[in-house]
């Protein structure tokens, strides 16, 4: 399969490493110029709990007039509508668009620049990955991807391009019901990305710390309570137990929000605990856990950009 992978980061190159070791035709997009040049001299460097493996590919800072089967856009929430409105030309018209972020908002924003019927919407679970330096990534786990459609994307589709993820060693799966999936995700990254984000806590940390423990417990059975009550056929039973087991898999992964507060960075905070209260405010009621976190964050976010 040709594959175009945009936002070459953590996520983008574990993606890109991987389906170009697995032998599909791989290039990467990112606009940071100095990674984009260590993996055109030395290729790309993933290393993970299994292995780590170095692989040629195309480097590219803006995406090439190059059409492929598959787009994956692996930015960050905040620059996907940038990335899609660049990803034109790498699109032909029987082109498929995954997009892959966590919380809530990305695909519609796809849609609306690209159109929904090309469209699939990936939910990336337990990777804790991270750019080490240019040209290097490191991932602390490697749990699963659900790939569902946006709009009219046909299933087989999908199943196809799960298929060329499972060949190169994911645990990659095309469900019906991508949107419990996200939600699954979300009672996850709310225990963690926020509370993280403001005491410096890995994942590992958290769960059971005195103080952040309760708050990460009580922001997952938020959302929890929020997905039920909107009628989402979230399959899980205990969010505690979920997220207990999600942060035990990979306990010394920092997520990405305060990987972004390290380097004094805007994190999807609002797309991940702002998504909380945003979704239950659309049946009339509050999520004051997510929504205090979500301010705490933003303060301080907010102290950095006027600085
Ligand atoms: N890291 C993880 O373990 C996991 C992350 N996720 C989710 O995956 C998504 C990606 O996260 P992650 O890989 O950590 O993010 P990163 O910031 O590591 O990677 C995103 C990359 O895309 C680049 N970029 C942004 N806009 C463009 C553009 N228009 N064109 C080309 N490149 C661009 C960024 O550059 P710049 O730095 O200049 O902005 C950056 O290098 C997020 O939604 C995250 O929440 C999901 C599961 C696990
Ligand atoms: C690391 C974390 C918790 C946040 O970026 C994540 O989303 C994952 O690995 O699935």
């Amino acid at each position: 399969m040709r594959i175009a992978v945009v936002g070459c980061g953590a996520m983008g190159s574990v993606y890109a490493g991987r389906l170009a070791s697995a032998g599909h035709d791989v290039l990467v997009v990112d606009r940071w110029a100095e990674h984009m040049a260590a993996i055109a001299e030395h290729g790309l460097l993933v290393s993970g709990p299994d292995r780590e493996t170095r692989v040629p590919v195309r480097a590219h800072t803006t995406p090439p007039r190059q059409p492929v089967d598959l787009v994956v856009l692996a930015v960050k929430a905040a620059d996907v509508e940038t990335a899609a409105l660049q990803a034109r030309p790498l699109l032909a018209p029987e082109t498929v668009v995954l997009t892959i972020q966590n919380g809530f908002g990305s695909a519609d924003v796809v849609a609306a620049h690209l159109g929904g019927d090309r469209l699939a919407v990936g939910v990336a679970s337990g990777f804790g990955a991270s750019v080490k330096r240019p040209g290097e990534v490191h991932h602390n786990a490697m749990r699963a991807l659900r790939f569902g459609g946006h709009g009219d994307l046909d299933h087989a589709e999908i199943e196809r391009v799960a298929a060329a993820w499972r060949q190169a060693g994911f645990d990659a799966r095309a469900v019906t019901d991508i949107a419990a999936m996200q939600w699954e995700k979300l009672i996850c990254n709310v225990a963690y990305s926020a509370p993280c984000a403001l005491t410096g806590l890995t994942v590992g940390e958290v769960m059971d710390h005195e103080h952040i423990g309760p708050v990460s417990r009580a922001a997952a059975t938020e959302a929890w309570d929020v997905a039920r009550a909107r009628g989402v056929a979230v399959s899980v039973t205990d969010p505690v137990a979920l997220v207990r087991d999600f942060g035990a898999q990979m306990p010394a992964a920092k997520p990405s929000a305060l990987l972004d507060h390290e380097a004094r960075r805007v994190s999807e905070i609002m797309f991940i605990n702002g998504a909380v209260p945003r979704e239950a405010a659309k049946i009339g009621r509050e999520a004051p856990v997510n929504a205090t976190l979500t301010a705490l964050v933003r303060e301080r976010e907010t102290t950095w950009s006027e600085t």
